[in-house]
Parts: C-alpha cells; structure tokens; sequence
C-alpha cells in the first residue's frame, strides 16, 4: 500500500479502447472543456504517422500548447514501458512546473495492464496516482460482432471459464481493455439505438465481473470533471483486474500489421471515399486514417475510417506543392499489403 497521501500524487488518466473507438476524439473535447486546467497528455499510436498527436496540436485550445503533448510511436506502450514510458513520465513531472493533470492515450492495440503496473514502480508511486481507467467502447462495433469470437462454442465454454482464450485477437485486446477500466464510456451512441444500448451494457457489466460506471457518449462528450476525477488509485488495485495477459512476461502484437501508403492527387472526393470504403471492407481493414489531395482544392483532405465508417473534413493547406497523400493502413497479420496498396493507389 502506498504510504504517500494521495493528495499529493499528480493524478494519471489512461485512456484506453480499441482501434476507433474515439479516444483522441473523447480527450479533443477533454481539452477544450477544462477551464484553464494545466493538463499533460502523452499519446502513443500504432502507426508510424503520427496522426493523433497531430490532430491535438491542431486542436487550437487555449492554454494546450506543443509541450503539453508528447507523443510516444515507437510501438504500443504496453512493451516499451521502461524504455519510452518512465523516462517520459519522470520528465514530465520534474519539470520546473509540472502538470495539475497528465492524461494517457494508448495505442488501440494496447493492453493497459503492463502500463499499470508500472505505476507502481518506487520512484513512480510516490508521485503520481492512476486517477483511472477510461475504457472507450465502439458500440457499433460491438454490435456489429467485430469482438466476438468466430466460433460459437467457445462462448460457451467461457461462460464456465472467463480467462479462457480467444479465438479471435480482437476479442482479447477488447477484453483486456474493457477489464482495466474504472469507468466506460460507450461511445458512437449516435449510430445505435436504445436496445443495443441496453444489449451492450449487459455484456459489458458481465464482462467485467466489478461494478464499473458505464456512460454513454456521442463523440467523447462527458464532463471533465467526471472523466478527471474518478479517484480509483488504480495502482493499489491491480489484482482486481484480470487480463489474457497475466502471467506473461511480455506480448508483442503478433496479430495486427500496420503501414503507410503514399497515394497520388485524387480527382473528387466522392471517388475517393468510395474507394477507402471498398478497399476497406475487400480486405476487411480494421483502421484507416490519414489525408489526401484532391484536383482543384489547396486544403488537404483529411480522412478517418473505422472499418468501412468513414469521416473527412478539409482541415488546412496542403502547405507543399507535393499533391501526394499519405494513409496509415491498419490490419490483421497476414493481411495483402502489395494488394491493399495497388487497391488504394489505382482502385
Ligand atoms: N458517429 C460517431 N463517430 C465518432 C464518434 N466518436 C468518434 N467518432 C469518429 O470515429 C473515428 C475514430 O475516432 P478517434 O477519436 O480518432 O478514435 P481513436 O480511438 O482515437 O482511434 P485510434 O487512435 O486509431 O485507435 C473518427 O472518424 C471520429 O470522428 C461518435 O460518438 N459518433
């Protein structure tokens, strides 16, 4: 147990949930509604590009400046703990005026557990406290099965054993996740209606095993005061939440492959989105964001999309005359690189 009082600690936030679910969405609006609050946040993406840490610098919040967003790609912060996490950690609050708050995005792909306990480390503990877990729920995509695990039988068999693996990695990760949380907050309720709601609760209450607070959300919009001011110390608690992963020394994410592809000026943007769409959904992608140019238009087109969802906004100048585009592709292991890359370049 942690002897330094709690008051003292500079509270952590993690926020964690699968590739899309809205993370960087949810901690946008974070940001814009916490009054002057002197808020750190460290984001971590799978994926070279950098297009979270982007997206928050252009945020245009007063008060949110570059140095309060450090941004951590090089893999998923589960495995790099000691290497990028701590040290980053330690800067942070040994700066001449350190944050009031520091908020934690993962990578979709991570596993928040290995990222607990390193709160827990000496030097750490004394001077900081894991406020809490967000847990960002796609309700859609729940409800669309992409969590479920392809073979109905091992559902059954769960039910007697929960820690039994999954056949499918999404489902572990999702559940990894989902079993850290001190809060949940199921979010794109815009797109589902009341009865799936409803159904999705269920299954996450079950899921859990522990009572946790579960709210739901149109684009992350909650109260700041109720996502910073959980008090869990998660940190004293982990035994409470179980993982896949417990009892492994480390996990690499094996399962899922990333890359960016560069693609020429595009002629309109209906087209394009119909192409991302279909590529999308030919080769069953789990993520795709980045931006393009098309003929005639000086703003770059930027682009989002979570399976084949997507959303796009003319978000600034191209700023060079290099008229090329760049996508980060995310997927499962395995998954046809050369053919994604032909497919999104030529259709
Ligand atoms: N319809 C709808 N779309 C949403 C909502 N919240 C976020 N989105 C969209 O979902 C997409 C993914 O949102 P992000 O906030 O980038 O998700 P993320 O979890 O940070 O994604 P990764 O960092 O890649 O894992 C974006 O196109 C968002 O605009 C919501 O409540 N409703």
């Amino acid at each position: 147990m942690n002897t330094t009082p709690v008051a003292t600690r500079i509270p952590v936030t993690i926020i964690t949930g699968f590739l899309g679910a809205g993370k960087t969405t949810l901690l946008r609006h974070l940001l814009g509604a916490a009054h002057g609050r002197r808020i750190a946040v460290v984001v971590n993406e799978f994926g070279s590009l950098g297009i979270d840490g982007e997206t928050l610098r252009s945020c245009g919040i007063e008060g949110c400046t570059d140095d309060d967003i450090v941004e951590l790609t090089n893999g998923c912060l589960c495995c790099t703990v000691a290497d990028d996490f701590l040290p980053t950690m330690r800067a942070l609050i040994d700066r001449p005026n350190p944050p009031e708050h520091i908020v934690i995005e993962t990578s979709g792909l991570a596993l928040p557990k290995p990222l607990l306990k390193a709160f827990g480390w000496p030097d750490i503990r004394t001077r900081m406290t894991v406020d809490g877990v967000i847990t960002v729920v796609d309700a859609p995509a729940v409800a669309a099965g992409r969590f479920a695990d392809d073979v109905a039988a091992v559902e059954a068999q769960r039910a007697d054993d929960p820690s039994l693996d999954h056949d499918n990695p999404l489902a572990e990760v999702y559940e990894d996740q989902l079993l850290s949380a001190d809060l949940v907050v199921l979010n794109k309720t815009d797109l589902l209606d009341d009865a799936a709601l409803g159904a999705i609760e269920t299954d996450i209450a079950r899921d859990v095993g522990r009572p946790v607070r579960v709210l739901r959300a149109v684009e992350g919009r909650l109260d700041p005061l109720v996502l910073l001011g959980v008090g869990a110390a998660a940190e004293d608690d982990l035994a409470a939440r179980r993982s896949h992963h417990d009892g492994a020394d480390e996990h690499e994410h094996d399962d899922f492959d990333s890359f960016v592809v560069t693609i020429p000026e595009q002629p309109d943007v209906v087209s394009f989105l119909r192409r991302l769409a279909d590529v999308a959904d030919r080769f069953d992608l789990l993520r795709m964001k980045g931006f393009g140019a098309v003929a005639g238009k000086a703003m770059r087109l930027a682009v989002q999309g979570v399976g084949n969802r997507f959303r796009h906004e003319f978000d600034r100048p191209l700023g060079t005359d290099d008229r090329s585009g760049r996508l980060v592709v995310i997927g499962r292991h395995g998954m046809d690189r050369a053919a994604i890359e032909t497919a999104l370049r030529e259709g």
